[in-house]
């Protein structure tokens, strides 16, 4: 692996084999969690692959870090694409601004090309971070808070099934096993063996952590929620209820998601049931009586670099009308620069002049549908020669129902 030296003096590297857990330290130190214990850590080495983790070194000592989990997504039309889950990523504090990151990103970057990722995706801890790598907000979600007193079902809403409460060791067998057949809406993606041991083992081990399975007429598992129950903080009133969180909400269809949010609303001794990364048309507020025992705020889910724009482009589906040029501008992978022509049929590269330029960054915005080329125009991220182009990007790119990620990593 070569090493890239910049005017900080820092180098960027893959972590040896011995440094992961020390790596791991640096991330949990950046979030201000204490290092794993070592049962923990047994845990937790089985997420992590040596070959696709990075460190930012001071000579010897390792003073950053940025990992990758092997992946695919689900993009528009069905295709799925090889995909880096970035993650753990952290600086030391007494580094921080340095290059340190600057100098991570693109050596996991160049990484992921010559492995052959096409995409990386990650959740972004702030927002500002992400895009000066080429990474777009690419997906959006909602935090869902059902206030579980006075929440209730109206009547109409269908039982499709039924709920049950795994055991313990049953949980990530059977999670695994189910996962997928749950992988087909566009912008799911793939959870590998080492996703599973840092979400869901670690987690199983570390807190307490309960699963609610979905059986549906079949008698398969089509869908659960994982959730923990804690008090808030926030809240003075002494009689005040814990709250109930849920971390992986997952429903092959409406059916089996009616069933589940009626289990949540039915947990006895709980105020709030709050749902994190929910798609942004879960249609809870019409499943109640009362719509205003809901309180929704929107959230960044996923962000996305293109790494191979070219593949990329070509791998998903386009809606109808006029082919049009847009010149995409990459400087950190300048191989993904130029010209591409999309259209109801595909895409190519051309050498025609472009009615559209956009950096990486906003292409990764453009890409799953969520937002329009005319709002991005609007707000000064899209350069434009041709404005009859970008009702036509918005008819290209538009997808049938809003991409979901729905994974936490
Ligand atoms: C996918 C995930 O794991 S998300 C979790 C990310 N980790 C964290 O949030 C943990 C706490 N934060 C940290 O560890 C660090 O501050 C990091 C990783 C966010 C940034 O690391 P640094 O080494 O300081 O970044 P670096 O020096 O390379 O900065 C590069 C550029 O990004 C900017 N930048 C860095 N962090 C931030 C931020 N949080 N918000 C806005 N801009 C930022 C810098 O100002 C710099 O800008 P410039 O090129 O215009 O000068």
């Amino acid at each position: 692996m070569t090493q890239t030296l910049l005017p900080t003096g820092l180098t960027f590297h893959a972590v040896a084999e011995d440094g992961l857990r020390g790596a791991n330290d640096i991330f949990r130190a950046a979030l201000h969690i204490k290092p794993a214990s070592d049962e923990s850590w047994a845990i937790l080495k089985d997420g992590y692959r040596a070959d696709r983790t990075f460190g930012a070194f001071d000579g010897d000592r390792q003073v950053g870090t940025a990992m990758s989990f092997p992946s695919a997504l689900t993009v528009p039309g069905g295709a799925t694409l090889t995909a880096a889950g970035v993650t753990y990523v952290g600086v030391r504090s007494d580094y921080r601004r340095r290059g340190a990151l600057t100098g991570m990103m693109r050596a996991q970057l160049e990484d992921c090309a010559a492995r052959g990722d096409v995409l990386a995706v990650l959740h972004a801890s702030e927002p500002g971070i992400y895009s000066r790598f080429g990474y777009g907000l690419t997906m959006l979600s909602r935090t869902v808070t059902v206030r579980s007193p006075r929440a209730v079902l109206r009547p109409e809403v269908p039982v499709s099934g039924v709920v049950r409460l795994l055991d313990q060791d049953e949980i990530v067998s059977t999670l695994e096993a189910a996962y997928p057949s749950l992988q087909s809406r566009v912008g799911a993606m793939a959870r590998p063996s080492e996703w599973w041991a840092f979400v869901y083992r670690r987690r199983l081990h570390d807190e307490f952590t309960r699963v609610a399975a979905h059986y549906g007429a079949e008698g398969a598992v089509d869908g659960w929620v994982t959730y923990q129950v804690v008090g808030d903080e926030s809240d003075d009133d002494p009689r005040g209820q814990p709250n109930l969180r849920v971390l992986d909400f997952q429903a092959a269809d409406q059916g089996a998601a009616n069933d589940l949010w009626r289990f949540l609303i039915g947990v006895d001794l709980i105020d709030d049931v709050v749902a994190y990364l929910r798609p942004t048309d879960d249609p809870i507020e019409e499943m109640l009586v009362d719509s205003f025992a809901v309180r929704s705020e929107r959230d960044e889910e996923l962000w996305l670099r293109m790494v191979d724009v070219p593949a990329a482009l070509a791998a998903r589906t386009y809606g109808t009308g006029e082919p049009v040029v847009i010149e995409v501008v990459d400087s950190l992978l300048p191989d993904n620069s130029g010209r591409y022509r999309v259209g109801p049929h595909g895409t190519e590269r051309t050498t025609d002049a472009p009615a559209l330029t956009v950096t990486a960054s906003v292409l990764a915005m453009l890409y799953f549908g969520t937002y329009r080329a005319g709002t991005l125009a609007g707000i000064g991220q899209v350069s434009v020669a041709d404005p009859a182009a970008l009702p036509a990007v918005d008819r290209l790119f538009a997808v049938d129902r809003p991409a979901w990620n729905g994974t936490m990593f």
